[in-house]
């Protein structure tokens, strides 16, 4: 390559020059109190099809009376820029986090309401996505018809036989989501739905929830232009008024409720996990840094030293999922929970 042509950095989407960040030393932004919670929810429409949503989770939550619920949120939230939206602020996740826990809540016999992004990770069907995995490498032609190939014939049967006795024992209800706005009714709705179930009820915060969100009363109807010689676009965001509170003392009285805290500086993990359990007053926050969030989380949770669950190296190569270590965890807790709010295990 000529020397005077450079090549572009190799950055990974993830990193940036430290001296761009925000500064993180601004004021936190208050829990939610009720006056937040009316003028966000009146300010903002309900998605359309709220009613017909959660008709089918009060179905759902009626046929499990007597069961152990989880809501398990999963995926990124996003901030439409214009109401017509061509642009938009995305979180990071692959839901990953929130479709493989799915699994193992379902198979310690927990039915699973999965309020998760459009077209992220599914349980299940993650196994096989279109790109990792993807299920046409495990196919097969012969005499004209499509088989699976041999080599992975197990695997994909015991995925299929789970799969398939959770539709027909009817223990998944697959709830979508795409912006905050659809995430944050549809949370407060079904956090309502579930309340009689009362401590059977858990909720799993996996999804990765935006913080700062462009105000119905503010957002462009159209596509922004940008014009010939370039203009800079300048965006006013407001925070999202932060509702772990409100779940907790107002949406879902008596559920355990489980929060996850994203991080990326390892410096700051405990403390921002700490400070989420303090000024929530919720069960367990689950701390997990971006870079090593598939081999390592972190318990943080009243009146117990912090927990680091781990997969060791053998693990890790054996394509252990860290759920499988969280989940039984998360079980014992859950139980606990019940047993002290005078409910039957
Ligand atoms: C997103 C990941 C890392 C999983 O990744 P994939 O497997 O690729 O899906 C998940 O483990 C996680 O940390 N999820 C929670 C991330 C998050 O946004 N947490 C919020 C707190 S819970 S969101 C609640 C709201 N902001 C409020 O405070 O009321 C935070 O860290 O600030």
């Amino acid at each position: 390559m000529d020397s005077h042509i450079k090549s572009p950095p190799t950055r990974r989407l993830s990193t940036g020059e430290r001296e761009n960040a925000i500064d993180r030393t601004i004021p936190l932004f208050p829990p939610a109190i009720e006056i937040d919670e009316h003028n966000y929810f009146d300010n903002n429409e309900p998605p359309e099809y709220l009613e017909d949503m959660i008709r089918g989770a009060q179905e759902f939550v009626s046929f499990h009376k007597n069961d152990r619920v989880v809501l398990v949120t999963s995926g990124g939230t996003t901030v439409p820029l214009e109401n017509q939206t061509v642009r938009f602020i995305d979180n990071f996740s692959a839901g990953t986090r929130g479709a493989t826990s799915a699994e193992y809540f379902l198979e310690n016999g927990y039915a699973v309401i999965f309020l998760h992004r459009q077209f992220s990770l599914l349980p299940y069907s993650r196994h096989y996505s279109h790109s990792t995995n993807c299920f046409l490498d495990f196919m097969d032609e012969k005499d004209g018809k499509v088989l699976v190939d041999p080599k992975y014939q197990e695997e994909m049967l015991s995925v299929l036989r789970k799969y398939q006795t959770a539709k027909e024992k009817n223990l998944l209800l697959l709830l979508p989501f795409t912006t905050i706005n659809q995430y944050l009714h549809t949370l407060r709705a079904l956090s309502v739905a579930l309340q009689p179930l009362k401590s059977r009820a858990l909720f799993y915060l996996a999804a990765a929830v935006s913080d700062f969100f462009v105000p119905l009363h503010r957002i462009p109807e159209h596509k922004i232009q940008s014009k010939a010689g370039g203009n800079k676009l300048v965006m006013n965001l407001d925070p999202v008024p932060k509702f772990l509170n409100r779940l907790v003392d107002k949406w879902a009285p008596g559920a355990m409720i489980i929060s996850f805290k994203l991080e990326t500086d390892s410096s700051i993990l405990l403390s921002k996990a700490k400070q989420a359990l303090e000024r929530y007053s919720h069960q367990l926050v689950i701390g997990n840094l971006l870079q090593t969030r598939k081999r390592e989380v972190v318990f943080v949770e009243p009146n117990a030293p912090v927990l680091w669950i781990r997969l060791t190296p053998k693990q890790e190569a054996a394509g252990i999922d860290i759920e499988s270590l969280i989940i039984p965890a998360v079980l014992e807790r859950h139980s606990a929970w019940i047993r002290e709010s005078g409910g039957s295990v």
